[in-house]
């Protein structure tokens, strides 16, 4: 039901494409505003590489955790969902018996909003559905997954109320020139081909974190941002808004993944494969079989056997295999970097801050150094990296760090993105979401 409740339990559900992650807020007023208090914070990960993990945090009450557990029956994002709703409800998740029918909101993380999604987050209605029902087969490791834990989280939360919350929004500021594709405009308009971008959630949460952590105001600042996880992409931002980004039509574009390809000469699809479709068991939806095998079988999986960059990193002698994936990842990188360089204008001090964030980008301190290593051919003012810094990481608190050495104009710096947390304020301040 729309607009009844104030805010008191809010569950967020992040489902990526490799992973689902859920944290459920407890909220309480303060003056005028809704503070979330953390509650439970899990994951379920390895979905396109199993095993499957498992983890779970209770914030509320000690000896609850599950530092990380095989499951062996979970394997796509709906499957997650419905482990995690059932796992809050036994005794052993710590959480009280009743707490799961007080949940007010659910937040979900949809990665293409397609046009309905322009406008930024939506009460999901039978309308709504529908229109992102046309856009599944746009990002079909991500939407499918989604609309099926959204119908499962209107099932089984009739009084909640589901809000959509659109990877694709923070691009929506992209000039016309970077958002088209050089194709038949009539044919475009009609069919809606153009650049959407993605991960938009996680660049909102960097502007926002990254401004306060250089002191501006987030129309002021201009960075280059790397989500690098099992969908990678970057992003150049120009006073706080998306210029550019590497992600397009759909996820597919841009960046090499954990499955995915990323850019390639158009044509080798058709020389590649020009099989029919078959079913996919991961995302229930249908793809043509070449574009199923960009999807789900290239990548870092179809260089080495695995879609989990920390095992090629960790690859030990590196192989050919571990070689090639890594070096053609940081040159699919170095080559956006450069592009983002020039466009928001070059030279020193045209970028505020580098920023890592995603699985990789969090995680990887020897990957965000080789990167950094690989800009010193700008020569554009940029911090050097400091290694101590770098290897040390961050302290669990701090969501903005820094890795550099105070030297440059730019600064280079890690943020820990939060999709979820994000998706949660937004909901917060938004009083006509509820
Ligand atoms: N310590 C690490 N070193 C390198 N890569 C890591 C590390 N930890 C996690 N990763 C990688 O991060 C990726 C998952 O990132 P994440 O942003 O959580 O993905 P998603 O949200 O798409 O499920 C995986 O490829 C995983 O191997
Ligand atoms: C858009 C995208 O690729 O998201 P994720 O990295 O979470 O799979
Ligand atoms: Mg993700």
């Amino acid at each position: 039901m729309v607009g009844k409740e104030k805010p008191s339990y809010v569950l967020a559900a992040n489902a990526g494409s490799s992973s689902l992650k859920l944290q459920l807020f407890k909220i309480t007023p303060d003056n005028d505003a809704l503070i979330p208090h953390l509650v439970i914070k899990s994951s379920i990960s390895n979905l396109s590489s199993p095993p499957t993990i498992f983890k779970f945090k209770n914030h509320d009450k000690e000896g609850h955790d599950v530092e990380s557990q095989e499951l062996n029956d979970v394997a796509s994002g709906i499957e997650a969902f419905e482990f995690f709703i059932s796992y809050l409800k036994k005794d052993r998740s710590g959480v009280d018996s009743g707490l799961v029918d007080k949940i007010t909101h659910i937040c979900h993380r949809v990665v293409h909003g397609g046009e309905v999604g322009e406008k930024g987050p939506l009460v999901v209605n039978e309308s709504v559905l529908k229109q992102l029902e046309e856009v599944i087969s746009l990002a079909p490791l991500h939407n499918g997954p989604a609309d099926r834990i959204l119908k499962a989280a209107l099932k089984s939360f009739p009084k909640a109320t589901n809000i959509a919350f659109f990877d694709s929004s923070f691009h929506n500021s992209l000039p016309d020139f970077i958002k088209a594709y050089p194709i038949d405009q009539k044919i475009a308009k009609e069919r809606k081909l153009r650049k959407y971008g993605f991960h938009g959630l996680s660049y909102c949460w960097i502007v926002k974190n990254v401004a306060r952590f250089l002191e501006k105001d987030p129309s002021e600042i201009s960075i280059i941002a790397l989500h690098l996880g099992s969908g990678a992409s970057m992003c150049a931002i120009k006073n706080g808004e998306s210029y550019d980004t590497s992600m397009g039509l759909t996820p597919l574009e841009g960046l090499p993944g954990g499955s995915r390809s990323g850019t390639m000469d158009p044509s080798l699809v058709f020389h590649y494969s020009s099989r029919p479709a078959d079913s996919d068991k991961v995302s229930s939806v249908e793809l043509s079989h070449a574009e199923r095998i960009m999807n789900l079988s290239s990548g870092f999986k179809a260089l080495t056997g695995t879609s989990d960059f920390s095992k090629i990193l960790a690859t030990d002698p590196p192989t050919r295999e571990s070689d090639l994936a890594i070096n053609l990842f940081l040159d699919r990188i170095l080559g956006f970097f450069g592009s983002y360089w020039l466009k928001l204008n070059g030279g020193r001090g045209c970028v505020d801050a580098v920023v890592f964030a995603g699985g990789i980008g969090e995680s990887s301190a020897a990957f965000r150094e080789m990167i950094v290593k690989g800009l010193d051919g700008l020569n554009g003012g940029f911090d050097g990296i400091d290694s101590e810094k770098n290897q040390e990481g961050g302290d669990g608190r701090a969501v903005v760090y820094s890795i550099g050495d105070g030297i440059g104009r730019s600064r280079l710096l890690v943020c820990e993105t939060n999709e979820e947390l994000e998706m949660v304020k937004e909901c917060l301040e938004d009083k006509g979401l509820w």
